[in-house]
């Protein structure tokens, strides 16, 4: 059986549920790149040698300037898309310091988790958008 190597690559995220005043921030993603227009929960892919919370750390400062309390782990997805497989590892926080600002998104929103279906979002996503409408506001 012939094996491609680059079928077998998983891409590992980091993604943070950042809540405040029973709220989720939600990123709009910019043109042109994977999945562009559609929002998420910011984060970004894990660097070598870097732990999920030192990326999520990183991240969330880099795409919003803010800085964050301890995460706490919530769900772990793995997505397969046609161009490449990801594994989301999602975490809860809030925002310690900084005042959160589209830096590296389009756009952002904080919205209810009642509102969350209203926003389009990957098809990874779709089962942590269920659960956090389970769990009503944060
Ligand atoms: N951050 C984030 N990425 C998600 C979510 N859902 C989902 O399928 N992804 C996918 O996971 C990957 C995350 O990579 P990213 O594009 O955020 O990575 P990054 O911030 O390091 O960007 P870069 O590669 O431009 O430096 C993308 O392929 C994205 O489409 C989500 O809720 N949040
Ligand atoms: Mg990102």
């Amino acid at each position: 059986m012939e094996v491609r190597a680059d079928a077998m690559k998983v891409v590992e995220v980091a993604a943070g549920l950042i809540h405040h005043a029973g709220r989720y921030l939600i990123a709009r993603r910019k043109p042109g790149v994977h999945l562009a227009g559609y929002w998420e929960f910011p984060g970004g892919k894990r660097e070598a040698g870097e732990s999920f919370e030192d990326c999520l750390r990183r991240e969330l400062f880099e795409e919003l300037s803010v800085r964050i309390d301890v995460p706490v782990p919530y769900r772990i997805i793995r997505h397969e898309y046609p161009e490449k497989t990801v594994k989301l590892h999602f975490y809860r926080c809030a925002i310690e310091a900084g005042q959160a600002a589209p830096i590296e998104c389009a756009e952002i929103r904080w919205v209810l988790p009642e509102e969350l279906p209203r926003y389009k979002f990957p098809p990874a996503d779709r089962i942590i958008i269920e659960a956090l409408q389970q769990d009503g506001r944060p």
